[in-house]
């Protein structure tokens, strides 16, 4: 759940500390300018209390998110060499030509998958992530670990904080965003409708807004969904359908950005490059998927709930196996080509894509379930219902040609495969010694969860 920090407080504080400084400084007036000084400070108190305690804050927040932003800003702000070193160490390419790459969402499951990705071939990665506990924190923790093995930073902070990103981008020439922060999952958004808001449209504008004003400007790639199809009754989806239905507020936001990427192309220049991702899995995943828990459910004897249309035919999706996925974010960043605004202007025609990245072979969830019952050698309590009114959508399925014909883009996992090496991470992160069939034991595994 996104909690953009309170930025209203901080700033204030930030006035504050500035005034001080500027205070300290006039210790060297002399003696009668003493009395003057002493009342304007007087003011100033009275004015930082009430501007501090007594205006709304600009967002609501939890304390965890103010106590590390505040965090932050001293140590960035408040001359914080240390953190500049360890945000250039990252961001800076080990390949000739390689790109400075910003990923968002860096501690989740496709953005740790990213940087570790193009951390290996070259480029500057530098990552961030505001942490939040829509699941497990500790895993997105785990991640960064992982991360950090690979000399990548996280910075810890929210999409929302302009100035966070403005500084980011003072400090390191970044040449490319890879933006995969956002507020994921389609049935949450009934119980959280506002933490979408604040991720997936006001986290994404105010990214734009920084990026626009950048010199120069970042080329930017970034997380749609195949959510977007909604309603759409064409199979496969391809970009070409109609994506005006949407069938959850997930899906609306998703499709909102799109709009809004139109926009910042058209005004600014900026290059932008949407990815409608299918039903994304492998290992290091997101537990609140259903491969995720069903895997996990079904390990505790616990009954999982097996959804099918209101007609009684099976739901389907095209799960799409992680390193598919990656190859095709790193395709789109290499193709991107430059944003052409400069000072907050566009100079020319840019760039404006939109791509299915997708496996192109939907498997209904009860084959799901099947493949990873033999896998676990568990079988599953099932409890097959209708699926509820929760903005899922019956199938999914991509068309996958643009991205082929644009960046070679081929997915080349089937689910059975992709699920056994998600089996075999998981029963490795969580130190489970499961019924596992001797081929899918976890002899030789390598510590990212690649066979
Ligand atoms: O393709 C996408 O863009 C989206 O893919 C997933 O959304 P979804 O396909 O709904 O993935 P899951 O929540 O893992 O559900 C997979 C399938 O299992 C079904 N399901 C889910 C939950 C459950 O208890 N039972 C059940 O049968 C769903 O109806 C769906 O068909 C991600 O959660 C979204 O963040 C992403 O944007």
């Amino acid at each position: 759940m996104a909690s953009p920090p309170d930025t209203s407080k901080t700033i204030k504080l930030e006035r504050y500390n500035s005034y001080i400084r500027k205070v300290n400084s006039t210790k060297l007036l002399n003696a009668s300018s003493k009395l003057l000084f002493r009342a304007t400070l007087l003011i100033a108190l009275v004015l930082v209390f009430f501007f501090t305690f007594n205006y709304p804050p600009l967002s609501d927040t939890t304390s965890h998110h103010f106590h590390t932003h505040s965090h932050f800003l001293t140590s960035a702000f408040g001359g914080g060499g240390a953190w500049e070193r360890q945000v250039r160490h990252s961001a800076t390419p080990r390949r000739p030509n390689g790109f400075t790459v910003l990923v968002t969402g860096a501690a989740g499951f496709v953005g740790s998958h990213c940087s570790l990705a193009l951390k290996k071939r070259g480029d500057g990665v530098i990552g961030l992530d505001n942490f939040n506990n829509y699941y497990d924190p500790s895993l997105k923790r785990a991640r960064q670990d992982l991360l950090s093995q690979h000399q990548i930073f996280i910075v810890e902070g929210d999409l929302n904080d302009g100035p966070l990103l403005s500084k980011l981008f003072d400090v390191v020439p970044i040449t490319h965003i890879l933006h995969l922060a956002a507020q994921a999952g389609v049935r949450y958004a009934m119980q959280n409708p506002q933490s979408y808001i604040k991720s997936n449209i006001a986290g994404f504008v105010n990214l734009l807004e920084v990026s626009k004003t950048a010199n120069p400007q970042p080329s930017i790639v970034w997380a749609s969904s195949s959510s977007v199809y909604g309603l759409n009754t064409e199979n496969p989806f391809s970009e070409l359908d109609r994506t005006d239905q949407p069938a959850s507020l997930y899906a609306a936001t998703k499709k909102a950005g799109e709009e809004i990427a139109h926009t910042y192309n058209h005004i600014y220049g900026l290059s932008l490059t949407g990815l409608r991702f299918f039903t994304v899995y492998g290992p290091w995943g997101r537990p609140d998927m259903a491969y995720f828990f069903f895997t996990k459910d079904i390990l505790h004897g616990k009954t999982i709930d097996v959804y099918q249309t209101q007609d009684g035919k099976e739901v389907a999706r095209d799960f799409t196996y992680i390193d598919d996925i990656v190859k095709g974010c790193v395709g789109a960043l290499d193709t991107a080509e430059k944003s052409t605004g400069s000072g907050g202007k566009k100079k020319g025609p840019a760039q404006l894509r939109i791509y299915n990245l997708g496996n192109t072979s939907p498997v209904p969830v009860g084959k799901l379930v099947t493949i990873l019952e033999n896998l676990l050698t568990t079988k599953a309590k099932k409890h097959v219902i209708k699926m509820p009114r929760n903005g899922d959508v019956p199938y999914t399925h991509a068309n996958v040609t643009l991205a082929y014909r644009d960046f070679g883009y081929k997915p080349v996992t089937d689910l059975s495969t992709g699920l056994r090496k998600f089996v075999k991470w998981y029963v490795r992160y969580y130190g489970i010694q499961p019924r596992l069939k001797k081929e899918n034991r976890i002899d030789n595994e390598q510590p990212d969860g690649s066979a």
